[in-house]
């Protein structure tokens, strides 16, 4: 309910661990596993082609076109449960976003490696809304020239971070990899592409 900043030099964060209350992350947690056409996306690391470790999905308006890690993806179209998210971090942001990566964890082996959402047609200075939802997990930061700049975040069920200013442009961010038995966790992130 409130976004706070979360100190962080050459850094932009805010934070509101309970941006969405219980009962409505519940409901769009839900709708999302089952409304979501999840699917495994090819990703090139290092050269090579290989499975991410994610169910994922794009979403978008149809010009949202995303290219990253040496693939195209056309958006798929924005599902019902979507609509009002969008539409409340719009005007809590006065961002309008066109599209949202969602990504599906489906347990502790499922993660994401380091990386900036620094692809060009993000702009040189994108903000980025992530509302995570289902198992907390672990978010962190780095700085790409300072490496002892660098935070931890835990993102519970129904939080929104928000990443803008310089963050892509100086931090790289990874979700880690978990020993610990957890269950399934959904990541949004909301973006907006700029038209070529
Ligand atoms: O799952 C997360 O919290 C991070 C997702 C992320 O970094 C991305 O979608 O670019
Ligand atoms: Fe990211």
């Amino acid at each position: 309910m409130v976004l706070s900043p979360v100190p962080l030099p050459d850094a932009e964060l805010r934070f509101d661990p309970h941006w969405l209350g219980p009962v409505e992350a519940d409901a769009l947690l839900e709708g999302l596993q089952a409304q979501v056409p999840w699917s495994v996306h090819r990703i090139r690391i290092f050269g090579r082609d290989v499975d991410s470790p994610r169910l994922s999905c794009w979403i978008g308006d149809p010009q949202a076109h995303y290219r990253y890690s040496g693939a195209d993806f056309a958006p798929h179209p924005w599902p019902a449960p979507l609509q009002p998210i969008r539409e409340r971090l719009q005007e809590t942001l006065g961002v309008r976003f066109n599209s949202v990566l969602a990504n599906q964890y489906r347990d502790g082996r499922d993660a994401m490696g380091w990386h900036s959402d620094d692809e060009p047609e993000l702009g040189p200075e994108p903000v980025i809304a992530s509302i995570s939802l289902g198992a907390t997990r672990r978010f962190a930061l780095k700085h790409r020239r300072q490496p002892e700049r660098a935070l931890a975040l835990e993102l519970p069920h129904g939080s929104l971070l928000v990443m803008s200013g310089a963050t892509q442009r100086n931090y790289r961010h990874a979700l880690p990899r978990t020993t610990r038995p957890l269950g399934v966790r959904i990541n949004l992130t909301f973006r907006r592409i700029l038209s070529r």
